[in-house]
């Protein structure tokens, strides 16, 4: 016995668990119609994994499910097991007993494959009976409609039956997987031999340009290597020459400023010497004017004393002693007088010059004093100007002492999204500078970037380059900052609150979110009492600064105090710009001061000349006072002789004798031509130093203009340099992304005049490349690899393909020689099973086409006894049905099967003929099993078990063994009649 038991649950009809036990070689299933017989056949046939829903009678897998009736509701799920004896190993497992289960789930719809218990793959069942003869054409399970149409089926659908039973489906299987692997081989040949072709395409133009590619980079490493020597070399030399250029136009400036400043100094000094010799010369007209007006007093004067002096000589010469003592005396009291007045003339003299000596003095004093105040002034406006360059240098470059902000802020433009610098975007109104700088903090040196991404190049930037390091504010990260309202109302009513620091900054709308966001939580106090006044009011919650730049931090720490020459970037133009105004007012000082200094310097020159004049005057004078003396005296002694002690010294003599008016026309011509020649040498003096001055201002205004020519070419060429000294910054931070710091670290010690040449060289060569592809050596790469793998691959697939077509020629003679031997065998079987069954006649097989026993139809070609019907189809339906049952049995006969079963394969059968078929069915008795399905007693009599299917409660399946006698009630009367 194969097949032992079939175990059904929930199966169509059989909604309760059903267990059929098989015993016996031939088992008859009898019952009325549509009790569930054939139910028991599609369980079998599901069970060994029928897919087709159409073969199983139904619609849907689901309606293999009892699907309820009057009395019972529906189930959920349809479990049926066959129990094999496996010990003839029919099956090919090492199992001595096979259970096959299937399961299906009405709710998921779900099927479940059991072999022995464990959940296994319906290819797992699939395999275990292909080739047993119940596989999905076997002859194991025949249906009355498969007798019927076998012999009307086409030849060719007649050959699943015979593969069957030749045992070469698994060959078939495998040989459509072999085909179809073959055809996925060929699909997957055709697109990579499509990719080749493409790839073959790019191959050759790729190579070219990647060797172009790399030629180009050979060159371009080696350009950088020495442009970089060149380059720093270049910088240096600009940077020297700048700076050479700058000393020189700063020194020719400076000598320009000092020719300039003589020349005005001269110009103004000639302007005075001018004024001054138009009024000498005004002076001198009139004292000559005056000396000449004298100088006819006196020849009058001198004309009547002549004729005195004759008169009174001719007298004294005829005259008694009385007469010539009488002219005696008068003589006397003439030269008397000559003296007293020649003698108080020296006096004046004498008085004057001692007025004038300490009128010099204090004068070359007051100088002295002036000299030393200019230079005090002079000092100061030095230390002002000193200042003012040091401001401009920083306004210049206010960044000097951050290195990172500096390296940044000089490749600004090669880098995306820097914006500048918080105290350079941000303006402070005035007086609120301190308070600004000391509310943003250190965040002053911070720079603005347009997002994270810009700020991460520039941090790159600085890394790369070691040039410093500096903290940036990305725009996009920045929140508006603020104080509680309830605080801010607190601090409007405290004295002394001015505002929060954002209030007294300006800036561009862009920028306003970086300065609310800086300070809009920074209050601004006027001093450091209400500040701290505040802070505490507030619960020192908030940084409060001062006007003076004092800080009351958050917590209540206080910073403050003042640096010596310290700058705030903010306050810097400020700064410059008062240091302008206090440059402007302390040269109006200076000037005023050397104006003074020199005024008194003329004025001292000019004292000086007076008192040579008149120790010159007095020296002039004093013989003439001696003379006048020594006159008087011989006068005296001349009298006494004549008339002794008469003499009386103390008479005084009358001033309007004429020897007074010719003294008083003396002295004044004396100071007239003492003045006159003092104002003479004076304008002379000057008119020499206008000339002096007109020269020399001549040759500075010929030196200030060869100056200014020399400067202005200084300051192109220092232009010119330093354009070229930004290219060549330029070209470094662009094209190679370093600081000229870095970059000198990168020179090498080599012949610059040679690197330059080839520098030129190696341009000329790159720009003669042309366009270059910088991706092609690594597209090359790709596309090269790609090409040599998929080449690779197809050496693969075509050696694979080779061995599928090897294989399924292989599969092929394999079925050719077992297909062939089957059928060859069954042919021999067929004439004498037709023969039992007819009684007589001829049957046998023939190929349709024996050249093709691989697709080949089959026809069959029968004879029964007295018959010569040739088509097949023109016998009736009972003829029919024992053709197909005849060509049935041979198969049997040329191979054991272990199970058959037998839908009502006899219906169409006449009773004599069923006998004939059951009794047949005995001569495998011992070699296969059957079930059979039968409606037909001569059937029922060849079992030796039966099985009655009844209903005996409404569409639900029940099963029982019978005997014959029980199994009759079901067969058709007629027949049982007969
Ligand atoms: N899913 C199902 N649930 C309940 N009953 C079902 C289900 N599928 C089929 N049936 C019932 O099974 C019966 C048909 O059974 P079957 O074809 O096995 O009868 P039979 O005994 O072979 O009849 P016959 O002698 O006429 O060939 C029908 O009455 C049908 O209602």
């Amino acid at each position: 016995m194969f097949l032992k038991r079939i175990e059904l649950q929930g199966f169509k009809s059989f909604a309760d668990k059903t267990i059929i036990t098989f015993d016996s070689d031939v088992i008859g299933i009898v019952g009325p119609n549509g009790c569930g017989k054939s139910n028991i056949n599609d369980a079998i046939r599901w069970v060994l994994g029928e897919q087709s829903v159409k073969s199983l009678r139904g619609t849907s897998m689901s309606d293999v499910i009892f699907s309820g009736s009057d009395t019972r509701k529906a189930v959920n799920m349809a479990e049926v097991t066959l129990v094999f004896d496996n010990t003839q190993h029919f099956l090919h497992v090492d199992y001595e007993e096979v259970e096959i289960t299937r399961r299906l789930h009405r709710s998921t719809g779900e099927g479940e494959y059991f072999l022995n218990r464990t959940p296994c793959r319906l290819k797992d069942i699939q395999n275990l009976i292909m080739d047993t003869g119940l596989g999905r054409d076997s002859l194991s399970i025949i249906s009355q409609g498969t007798i019927s149409s076998f012999a009307e089926s086409k030849p060719e659908d007649r050959r699943g039956l015979f593969e069957e039973a030749a045992g070469v489906a698994k060959y078939k299987k495998r040989k459509i997987e072999s085909l179809g692997k073959l055809s996925r081989t060929q699909e997957n040949l055709d697109r990579l031999e499509d990719i080749i072709m493409e790839l073959e395409r790019q191959v050759t133009p790729l190579k070219r340009q990647a060797k172009k590619a790399e030629t180009y980079l050979e060159k371009k490493q080696e350009l950088e290597a020495i442009e970089i020597s060149v380059l720093v070399d270049e910088i240096e030399h600009l940077n020297e020459q700048i700076e050479e250029g700058k000393k020189k136009a700063f020194d020719l400036q400076s000598k320009k400023a000092l020719h300039e400043t003589t020349i005005a100094v001269s110009e103004s000094k000639n302007l005075e010497l001018k004024q001054e010799m138009s009024q000498l010369d005004r002076e001198v007209n009139q004292l000559q004017d005056e000396f000449m007006k004298i100088m006819g007093e006196i020849q009058s004067l001198d004309a009547r004393k002549t004729e005195i002096d004759e008169k009174r000589k001719y007298a004294m010469a005829s005259a008694n002693a009385e007469i010539r003592a009488k002219e005696l005396k008068a003589m006397i009291d003439e030269a008397q007088y000559e003296y007293n007045d020649r003698s108080s003339r020296l006096n004046e003299l004498n008085v004057d010059l001692k007025l004038n000596q300490e009128k010099a003095d204090k004068l070359s004093n007051d100088a002295a004093q002036c000299n030393v105040m200019l230079n005090e002034q002079n000092a100061y406006l030095n230390s002002l100007l000193n200042r003012r360059s040091v401001l401009e240098n920083l306004v210049k470059q206010p960044f000097n002492h951050q290195q990172g902000v500096k390296a940044i802020l000089e490749v600004k433009d090669s880098l995306n999204g820097v914006l500048g610098v918080v105290s350079q975007i941000l303006k402070p109104h005035d007086n609120y500078e301190n308070a600004v700088s000391n509310a943003i903090g250190g965040a002053l040196y911070y720079i603005v970037t347009e997002d994270e991404i810009s700020a991460r190049h520039a941090i790159t930037y600085l890394k790369k380059n070691a040039s410093g390091r500096a903290t940036f504010l990305p725009i996009t990260v920045l929140k508006k900052r603020g104080i509680f309202k309830e605080h801010e109302i607190i601090a409007k009513n405290s004295v002394g609150y001015l505002g929060t620091a954002n209030e007294f900054v300006d800036c561009d709308t862009a920028f306003e979110v970086v300065r609310d966001s800086l300070m809009g939580n920074v209050l601004v106090c006027d001093n450091l009492i209400n500040a701290n006044e505040l802070a505490r009011t507030l619960h020192f919650n908030y940084k409060i600064v001062t006007l003076d730049g004092d800080v009351v931090h958050k917590g209540g720490s206080m910073s403050g105090g003042k640096v010596r020459d310290s700058y705030s970037p903010m306050s810097l133009q400020k700064e410059l710009d008062q240091i302008h105004e206090k440059i402007a007012n302390q040269q109006v000082k200076t000037d005023k001061l050397r104006d003074d200094c020199s005024s008194l310097a003329s004025r001292g020159e000019a004292l000086q000349a007076s008192l040579v004049q008149l120790k010159i005057d007095i020296a002039q004078l004093q013989p003439v006072v001696d003379a006048k003396k020594a006159k008087m005296d011989r006068l005296k002694a001349e009298y006494e002789e004549l008339k002794p002690g008469e003499l009386n010294d103390d008479e005084a003599v009358s001033e309007d004798t004429l020897v007074a008016q010719l003294s008083g026309a003396y002295s004044k011509r004396d100071a007239i031509t003492s003045q006159l020649k003092i104002k003479r040498e004076r304008r002379a003096k000057a008119g020499a130093e206008v000339e002096r001055n007109d020269v020399s201002i001549r040759n500075l205004r010929r030196e200030c203009n060869a100056l200014l020519a020399d400067e202005r070419e200084y300051e192109l060429s220092r232009v010119k340099a330093e354009t070229m000294l930004q290219n060549a910054l330029n070209r470094l931070s662009s094209d190679y992304e370093m600081t000229f710091e870095y970059a000198q670290t990168q020179k090498m010690d080599t012949d610059i005049a040679e690197a330059r040449k080839r520098v030129q060289v190696l341009r000329q060569e790159i720009s003669a490349l042309g366009n270059v592809n910088l991706e092609a050596p690594a597209q090359y790469e790709e596309v090269s690899g790609r090409f040599e793998f998929l080449t690779k691959q197809k050496g693969d697939l075509l050696a694979a393909k080779d061995k599928i077509l090897e294989a399924i020629d292989e599969m092929d003679q394999v079925m050719i020689k077992q297909f062939k031997e089957m059928f060859d065998k069954i042919n021999a079987e067929l004439n004498d099973v037709f023969r039992t069954l007819f009684g007589g006649g001829r049957a046998s097989l023939v190929l349709v086409d024996p050249n093709d026993i691989l697709n080949t139809g089959i026809d069959i070609d029968v004879q029964p006894p007295g018959k010569n019907v040739q088509n097949i189809k023109l016998f009736s339906g009972g003829e029919k049905s024992l053709i197909a049952i005849c060509v049935l049995f041979a198969i049997l006969k040329a191979r054991t099967m272990p199970l058959c079963i037998f839908d009502e394969v006899e219906a169409a059968l006449d009773q004599a003929n069923v006998e004939r078929f059951a009794k047949y069915i005995s001569h495998f008795r011992g070699g296969s099993q059957f079930i059979v399905v039968t409606h037909r007693p001569g059937t029922m009599a060849q079992c030796d078990a039966l099985y009655g299917v009844t209903m005996k409660q409404n569409g639900v399946s029940s099963l029982l063994k019978v005997q014959l006698q029980e199994a009759m009630q079901y067969v058709d009367k007629k027949e049982v009649n007969a």
